[in-house]
């Protein structure tokens, strides 16, 4: 029964088994109607499988999932729910306005057709037929037909994998609009910055479980810290993990780098052994944090790659 109290989306200690592979591994997550989250995680790491949960496509072995305080399936049937997912097979023979009108159709309260073209970006293929389209107009046909039903939970699987920059920017400008209109979206992406720029909150999920919760800011706070850089100048490493607030010691060649929560106290430290020779202090970005969130136990990280990060900071 759909209850005005009722959190969009909540998963409670939510598990997906195949074979040896703990997909979700006891998930937790709430979120509430009218909010905007991203789901980032590392390949793999069980957020495909969480939404595919959350749209009723698969059952969870242990723990529940409910959309608007009731079961998935029939949140989807009440028409409450749109979805763009990775895969789906082409209609033959259709045209996008058909299949846009077909699928509003089946919504109680659907978007008008042409409004639904205008904010995925796709009027001029209105009369395209749809196995006939390059990946992008695809892509963005797969949004016009999440938006069809107007549904109060907009789920979107990584949707700007196959989008050239112009229509990302299009995209997220839909997508806010959208969401400025009361609606919840939940969306899985690789690309940080957009997370970041996008949604009011990220949601990291490693080893099908939530590893951080919160803002861009407040990620970056918690993965990343400081980083403080110098070069070793022939010294040894021993001792630089005992510094103040230092949570982990990278070494590439001659040069350290120290993840540090306290970088003052940190810098006064190797001052004080006299290892300040081109010394760099940086706030960690939300890639720095990501990684940190995500690495596994004992891993190291590759200088070069953190040093510098793909402009879009891909993950
Ligand atoms: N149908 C399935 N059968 C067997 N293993 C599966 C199946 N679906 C997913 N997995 C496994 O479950 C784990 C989580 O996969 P999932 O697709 O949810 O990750 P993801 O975070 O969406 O990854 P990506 O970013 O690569 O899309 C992976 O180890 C994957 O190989």
């Amino acid at each position: 029964m759909k209850t005005t109290k009722a959190a969009a989306v909540s998963f409670t200690g939510a598990v997906k088994t195949f074979g040896e592979v703990r997909a979700v591994a006891g998930l937790d997550l709430e979120i509430a109607a009218g909010e905007t989250v991203a789901l980032l995680g590392r390949n793999g790491a069980g957020k495909s499988t969480s939404l595919s949960l959350l749209l009723g496509l698969d059952e969870p072995d242990e723990g529940h999932v409910e959309l608007f305080g009731t079961a998935p399936q029939d949140a989807v049937r009440a028409g409450w729910v749109g979805a763009m997912l990775q895969e789906g097979r082409a209609v033959p023979r259709v045209t996008v306005a058909e299949l846009v009108s077909f699928v509003a159709g089946r919504y109680p309260h659907p978007m008008d057709v042409r409004e639904a073209l205008r904010l995925a970006g796709i009027e001029e293929l209105a009369g395209r037929r749809v196995d006939k389209l390059s990946g992008g107009q695809t892509q963005r046909v797969r949004f016009a037909v999440a938006l069809a039903g107007s549904p109060a939970l907009l789920v979107l699987d990584e949707p700007t994998a196959a989008l050239d920059v112009e229509a990302r920017h299009a995209f997220w400008a839909s997508m806010r609009a959208y969401a400025r209109r009361g609606h919840t979206v939940l969306f899985s992406t690789h690309y940080l910055e957009e997370a970041d720029a996008n949604a009011d909150r990220i949601v990291v999920i490693d080893h099908g479980r939530v590893v951080a919760d919160g803002s861009g800011d407040e990620l970056r706070r918690a993965g990343g810290g400081s980083l403080v850089s110098f070069d070793l100048a022939g010294r040894g490493t021993a001792g630089l993990e005992l510094l103040p607030g230092v949570t982990s010691v990278e070494v590439r060649g001659d040069r350290a780098r120290l993840r540090t929560e306290d970088s003052d106290a940190a810098v006064l430290a190797l001052a004080a052994q006299s290892l300040v020779r081109n010394l760099e202090v940086k706030t960690a970005s939300l890639d720095d944090a990501f990684m940190a969130l995500t690495a596994a136990p004992g891993a190291s990280a590759d200088l070069d790659e953190l040093d510098d990060p793909d402009p879009l900071e891909r993950v």
